[in-house]
């Protein structure tokens, strides 16, 4: 589509919402300044620049071998300001302490705010923010399958250390970028059959984020989150980080709570858990990824759930309390263009539930009349929403539709191929 065209498109679509009471603009504005955090770790296939390279672990796995991923944190920045530019809006970008980018062979304990000095050069330069991670993975003191809720006090300790070495480093990022950074703490522990004692883990795992988040941080610049996991591989019987865990640790901790969509029951979605998370947490932050059978970090796609999720947060007002976050892995395809697609839907299912007639809808639930209710929500998948976002991304100077397919392709020829 040439430019006229997607003017034209837009205008006519902008009177549709408008005799349906919705404001296009309104929407836009909403779109432009909620930033989607991307997550690195897309980037490589989770390996991370430590100069101690292991292999991944913690029963999470990205499969594939397209060949051109990132071997450096150079090559990978380089990589994300390719997607970047073909993604429109505000962005993040969420690291893992495994990106550290320092010529020292620093062990997880030890990683300092200097470690990653150059990340936040970048992000300043890319006007962006910046959220973080603990890794307790792909290590050996979690070979084991436990690291916070290790029966071993000295490991536990080890792992305790890292978060609090890596609160450090996220409260570095909120101070330096001037928007607080997420930190979100997952663990792989778990078991693979039964457990004869589901308790004692759970326990210890409670008393070491205890320790581990006892330091008081300014939320200006740090929000510390957990992430609960339903079972991962190695770990199919037993996740000592269960939902019931965490969303009481949040409730109770004042901590966030990060759901990721693909760490639930195979018929369990995370749309319906958002509202009743919100009475209870003060900040979320979203790992939106695509489940596919199981927890398998598929790309995001436009599907139900994407657009589920995002309606609700915006139906119940949640965007000020929300991190929209990214998760998932693919090593199968471009990798860039895995972010491009991934980030592109997430934004275009938000700016399809911004452009809803909430009121409309609301009134019709309130007056019981769910016939109308019906018709206002299914009637709003068929309305000229992809025209404004064609619009959207004129607006923003990225590619409209799949234009950028051929962005990426050429990066692939002139810069990954040589890799
Ligand atoms: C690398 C991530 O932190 C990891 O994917 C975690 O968020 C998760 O979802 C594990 O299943
Ligand atoms: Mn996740």
């Amino acid at each position: 589509m040439n430019k006229d065209q997607v003017l034209a498109a837009y205008e006519q679509a902008k009177e549709v919402f408008k005799q349906q009471g919705v404001d296009t603009e309104q929407a836009l504005a909403q779109l432009a300044k909620t930033p989607i955090s991307m997550h690195c770790w897309q980037g490589d296939d989770v390996k991370g620049f430590e100069i101690a390279q292991r292999e991944l672990s913690g029963g999470i796995q990205a499969t594939g071998n397209y060949p051109g991923k990132a071997r450096t944190a150079v090559e990978l920045r380089a990589d994300m300001e390719k997607a970047f530019s073909l993604i429109p809006g505000a962005k993040r970008v969420n690291l893992h302490a495994i990106y550290i980018d320092s010529e020292e062979d620093v062990d997880r304990d030890k990683i300092e705010p200097r470690h990653f000095e150059r990340w936040v050069t970048w992000a300043k330069e890319q006007g962006i923010g910046l959220d973080f991670n603990p890794s307790l993975f792909s290590h050996e003191k979690s070979d084991d399958g436990f690291t916070l809720s290790h029966p071993d006090a000295e490991i536990r300790q080890f792992w305790i250390d890292h978060v609090k070495a890596s609160r450090k480093v996220s409260e570095y990022f909120g101070r330096e970028l001037g928007t607080p950074s997420y930190m979100n703490i997952w663990i792989p522990d778990g078991m693979k059959d039964q457990p004869a004692d589901r308790l004692s883990p759970r326990k210890r795992l409670q008393e070491s984020l205890d320790e581990a988040i006892s330091e008081k941080i300014d939320t200006k610049y740090h929000i510390d989150a957990v992430e609960c996991k339903l079972f991962g591989i190695g770990a199919e019987a037993y996740t000592v980080g269960s939902n019931e865990f965490y969303l009481s640790y949040a409730a109770t901790r004042g901590t966030a709570l990060c759901l990721d969509a693909g760490h639930f029951h195979p018929t369990e979605v995370i749309s319906d858990k958002i509202s009743t998370c919100s009475l209870y947490i003060e900040n979320m932050q979203l790992h939106v990824t695509r489940p596919m059978r199981w927890d398998s970090d598929h790309i995001v796609s436009f599907d139900d759930e994407t657009q589920a999720i995002m309606r609700e947060i915006v139906r119940n007002e949640l965007l000020d309390r929300m991190s929209i976050g990214l998760d998932f892995f693919d090593a199968s395809v471009n990798r860039i263009a895995a972010w491009v697609i991934g980030t592109r839907n997430a934004q275009k299912a938000l700016l399809k539930a911004l452009l809803e007639p909430v009121a409309k809808i609301k009134a019709a639930e309130q007056e019981f009349d769910y016939t109308s209710r019906l018709a206002l929500m299914e009637e709003a998948h068929s309305q000229p929403w992809a025209a404004v976002w064609d619009y959207f991304c004129l607006q923003q100077n990225t590619p409209v539709g799949p234009d950028w397919l051929e962005d990426v392709k050429a990066y692939e020829k002139e810069v990954l191929a040589q890799r």
